[in-house]
């Protein structure tokens, strides 16, 4: 098996490091994959003057699984939009079209302390954000800064799904709703918006062919009230690009930490992209102190969904338990009676765990 490994930018590199480890210690345990790397981003800016050059173009598409880091930082934001890091990133998932996002947020019983709502409302927390990722107002056209008639510019962009997008997005949230707890909530903005007007029609639709799970609908703003005001609630949301990303960003602190929320970007054959849920952070970057455990965790979804190694994937999440258990954090979920460690002291705490 082909893993690429994107480490992008700020603390990019760092957790990256940190789940390379666990990988390079797994395969001391005979797993069997080939690490090649690649820039994409700034670093692909950097080095080839593109945020998603060709060079690594050919490598993601040869790839069974890719591992990221996160893209971004403040000295790229006066270049060109398509030349942005961001843009580089999007451009993968839409290369690979790896339109389902699967966003995991679970609370670790040692972090309940942590997360910023109250233990009683977050404990056992476990629930799946299911992010449609090659649509919505990310992708649709027309886009762009004009100047209107009158003289003035404007900003636009376009909110657009077709059916197949969201037919395909609702039978992976259907899926995985059947294999957990058999409740579905799609969330969407259908009291003004028509393109998730439709989305909740097709949702609607596609729920007869999964009788077993109960489908539910949400306007965006209430889900992300309840998010916060009773997230066990859930169990899968189903939603589009930009309300999943400001969904799973807002889920990720019920959880303790964004460095806690682990991600897998997929395509229609087992073909992902793994990545953590937060950015490339630059107010801490080379600092050695973020969290690695969100990119540790994405490196085991990486194992259970390209790679069909549950076994390990499981190893590897009984590795981060232990981790917590032994008292062992990272600045960000550091509290008084526990131990602050650095994101490299973390990466090798979980490798001795393993
Ligand atoms: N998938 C990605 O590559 C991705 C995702 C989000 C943002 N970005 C990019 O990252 C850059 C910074 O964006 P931002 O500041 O809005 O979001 P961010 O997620 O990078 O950071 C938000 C806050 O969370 C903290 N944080 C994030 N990850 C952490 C970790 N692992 N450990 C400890 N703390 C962590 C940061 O220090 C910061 O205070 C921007 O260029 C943005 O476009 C990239
Ligand atoms: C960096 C940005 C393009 C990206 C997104 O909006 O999808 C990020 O916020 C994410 O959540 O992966
Ligand atoms: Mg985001």
């Amino acid at each position: 098996m082909k893993v690429l490994v994107l480490p992008g930018d700020g603390i990019g590199p760092e957790i990256v490091a940190q789940a390379k480890k666990v990988l390079n210690a797994l395969q001391k345990d005979g797993l069997d994959i080939e690490l090649s790397e690649a820039p994409l981003g700034g670093a692909a800016y950097d080095a080839y003057g593109a945020p998603y050059p060709e060079f690594t173009q050919k490598l993601a598409r040869e790839a069974d699984a890719i591992l990221l880091g996160a893209v971004g930082g403040p000295q790229y934001d006066q270049l060109d939009r398509p030349l942005r890091p961001e843009r580089g990133l999007l451009g993968i998932r839409k290369d690979l079209n790896l339109f389902a996002n699967l966003r995991p947020a679970i609370l670790y019983p040692e972090l309940a302390n942590a997360s910023t709502l109250k233990p009683e409302v977050v404990s056992g927390l476990d629930i799946l954000i299911v992010r449609e990722l090659t649509g919505d107002i990310y992708f649709g056209q027309p886009r762009g800064i004009r100047v209107n008639e009158a003289g003035e510019r404007e900003g636009f962009n376009t909110m657009l799904y077709s059916e197949s997008e969201v037919r395909r997005i609702a039978h992976v949230a259907f899926r995985a709703a059947q294999k957990r707890g058999k409740k579905l909530c799609s969330v969407d903005k259908a009291n003004v918006l028509e393109t998730t007007e439709f989305w909740k029609e097709i949702m609607t639709d596609v729920a007869k062919e999964y009788p077993d799970v109960e489908l539910s609908h949400m306007y965006v703003d209430n889900a992300a009230m309840q998010l916060v005001r009773a997230p066990k609630q859930f169990d899968v949301m189903v939603t589009g690009n930009i309300f999943g990303d400001i969904l799973s960003d807002q889920a990720s602190m019920l959880t303790g930490s964004i460095g806690m929320l682990p991600s897998a970007s997929l395509d229609q054959n087992g073909k992902g992209l793994y990545e953590p849920s937060h950015g490339s952070a630059p107010d801490i970057a080379g600092k050695d102190i973020a969290n690695p455990l969100a990119t540790i965790l994405s490196a085991a979804m990486m194992l259970r969904y390209s790679l069909n190694n549950e076994a390990a994937a499981v190893r590897v999440e009984n590795a981060v338990k232990a981790v917590l258990a032994q008292g062992l954090r990272t600045a960000d979920i550091y509290e008084a009676g526990t131990t602050k460690v650095s994101c490299s002291q973390m990466g090798d705490a979980v490798v001795a765990a393993l």
